[in-house]
């Protein structure tokens, strides 16, 4: 008899470059009914409006805050060229969101899976801490004519960018699934409801082997 206690949620990581579709995809998993933690949503809470952060990003970065919260136009800018500068940010806000990762996986303990909806999953180790990871994808084209549409981007803002990201191409590789967005969204939607079917048989079965 099995007399081991459950293992838990089988914890899934959903990952894509800029503009490839990730929170469309996250978005489609939640009416799904999936737990998805958001970390993108996590760094915006704690930068906007009376975050936890804008002290300490304020004296590192002066006259990137104010009453709003962080400007991020401003930030970015000065960021997203400067190797040093973004460092500097990113060890002000990882530890941070890490914490709130870590209360969403305590608060979710009964789910058969979740998923961490996280933008930097290959380029900061996370994929290693994660059972199964989901890349989302969609031909070089696409994602260059989605992200160059938003406002406030242009050419050489997306090339730096691009530059800090691991290429689409080994992330596909190093996925154990992924999500075209280069097709209609109804196509991507079935898509998502298949790969929810997977883990949910994955959870299972894995439950079984305990
Ligand atoms: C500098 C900030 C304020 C700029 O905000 P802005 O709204 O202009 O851009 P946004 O956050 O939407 O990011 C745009 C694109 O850049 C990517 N990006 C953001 N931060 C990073 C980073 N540290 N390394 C690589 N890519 C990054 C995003 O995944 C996205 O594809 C913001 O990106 C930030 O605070 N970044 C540091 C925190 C971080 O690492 N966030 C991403 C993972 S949780
Ligand atoms: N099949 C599809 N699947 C997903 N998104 C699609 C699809 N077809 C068109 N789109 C559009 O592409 C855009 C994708 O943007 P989205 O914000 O989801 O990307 P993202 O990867 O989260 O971006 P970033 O990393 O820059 O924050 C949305 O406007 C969405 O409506």
């Amino acid at each position: 008899m099995n007399t081991k206690p459950p293992a838990g949620p089988l914890v899934v990581g959903l990952t894509g470059s800029i503009g490839m579709g990730k929170s469309t995809v996250a978005a489609m998993l939640r009416e799904e009914g999936v737990p998805v933690f958001d970390a993108d949503a996590a760094v915006h809470a704690l930068q906007g409006p009376g975050g936890a952060l804008l002290a300490e990003i304020e004296a590192r970065f002066p006259g990137s805050t104010g009453p709003a919260g962080v400007d991020r136009a401003v930030l970015g800018a000065r960021v997203f060229e400067d190797p040093a500068a973004l460092a500097d940010l990113e060890g002000i806000v990882h530890p941070a969101v890490a914490r709130a990762q870590r209360d969403f996986l305590d608060t979710h303990t009964d789910a058969p899976f979740v998923v961490l909806d996280i933008p930097l999953l290959f380029e900061k180790g996370g994929a290693a801490l994660v059972d199964r990871v989901v890349v989302v994808s969609a031909p070089e084209t696409v994602q260059r004519e989605r992200v160059l549409a938003r406002p406030g981007m242009n050419q050489e803002k997306f090339s730096d960018i691009l530059a800090l990201q691991t290429p689409d191409r080994e992330k596909r590789q190093r996925a154990d699934h992924v999500i075209d967005t280069g097709v209609p969204l109804a196509e991507t939607r079935r898509a998502i409801a298949a790969l929810v079917d997977t883990l949910r048989d994955l959870s299972s079965a894995r439950e079984r082997t305990i």
